[in-house]
């Protein structure tokens, strides 16, 4: 990908400050992301990744204390706008968290679970939108003969896997992810870091790590943050050989952090 392909945004954030009460944990991040690229957010922990992350689909208008001003537009509409439908957003701009949270009924029913709450009742639509999801999420093999068991017996990487395949259901044009591989173990991570590089293109993914070797394996474009603020957004191949900023560098030597 990198510089060689046309690369042309699908989200732009504009001078976003995030409070939460008093405490500004944003301080105006201006940022782009590429539509059809994997995009890291890398940084300390505490420098903010996961507050913007959340910025993206609104996740913080769950949290009562916080405030976001600047501008994020999807497309160019502004998801702040007071008509943003939110559902409607949350499904074009789906989220997989770091803790797989199966919902306690089948492996079919959490597959399905958003396209239930849409109103889909045809079983031929959910059957195949159940096949579609796992088959993209990797693990239609290992659970084609058990969709109806619970989720809760799976590994805790199928059931991230799960996760994904239910956010992948609702056919999101942008997945944000936060830590979605620190809870599982070096073969569930590689096998989810695999599927994200198959699903490149097809959808726009941004990822939060702390995982530097998984930010260089997988992203075209990375972001580091730093108490609150974007240091450096570059290809990654930049970021991890030649980065401008020396904080940058000692962050990703790991002098710090
Ligand atoms: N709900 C909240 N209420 C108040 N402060 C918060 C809240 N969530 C996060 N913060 C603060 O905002 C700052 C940014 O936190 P955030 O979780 O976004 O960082 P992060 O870079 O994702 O960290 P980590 O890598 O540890 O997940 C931190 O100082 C944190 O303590």
């Amino acid at each position: 990908m990198e510089d060689s392909k046309m690369a042309e945004p699908i989200i732009t954030a504009k001078d976003v400050r995030l409070h939460y009460g008093e405490f500004e944990a944003l301080h105006g991040i201006n940022l782009e992301f590429n539509r059809g690229e994997i995009t890291a957010m890398i940084g300390p922990s505490g420098c903010g990744k996961s507050t913007f992350l959340r910025c993206l689909n609104r996740m913080n208008d769950l949290i009562d204390t916080a405030k976001v001003t600047g501008d994020i537009r999807l497309d160019g509409q502004d998801i702040y706008a007071g008509d943003t439908d939110v559902v409607q957003l949350r499904k074009r701009v789906g989220m997989v968290f770091q803790q797989p949270v199966p919902f306690p009924f089948s492996i079919y029913e959490n597959v399905i679970y958003g396209l239930r709450l849409a109103g889909v009742k045809d079983r031929a639509v959910l059957d195949a939108a159940v096949e579609k999801s796992l088959r993209q999420a990797a693990l239609w093999d290992e659970v084609k003969d058990k969709l109806h068991d619970s989720a809760l017996g799976l590994s805790g990487g199928q059931q991230q896997r799960v996760a994904i395949a239910r956010v992948l259901a609702v056919e999101p044009e942008v997945i944000l992810m936060d830590e979605p591989t620190s809870a599982l173990d070096p073969i569930s991570s590689t096998q989810i870091e695999n599927m994200l590089l198959e699903l490149r293109e097809q959808y726009t993914i941004i990822i939060v790590t702390h995982n530097m070797h998984q930010a260089s394996r997988i992203s075209d474009r990375t972001a580091f943050f730093l108490q609150g603020n974007l240091i450096e957004y570059a290809p990654t191949k930049k970021i991890f050989m030649n980065p401008d900023k020396k904080e940058t560098e000692d962050y990703i030597s790991g002098r710090f952090g």
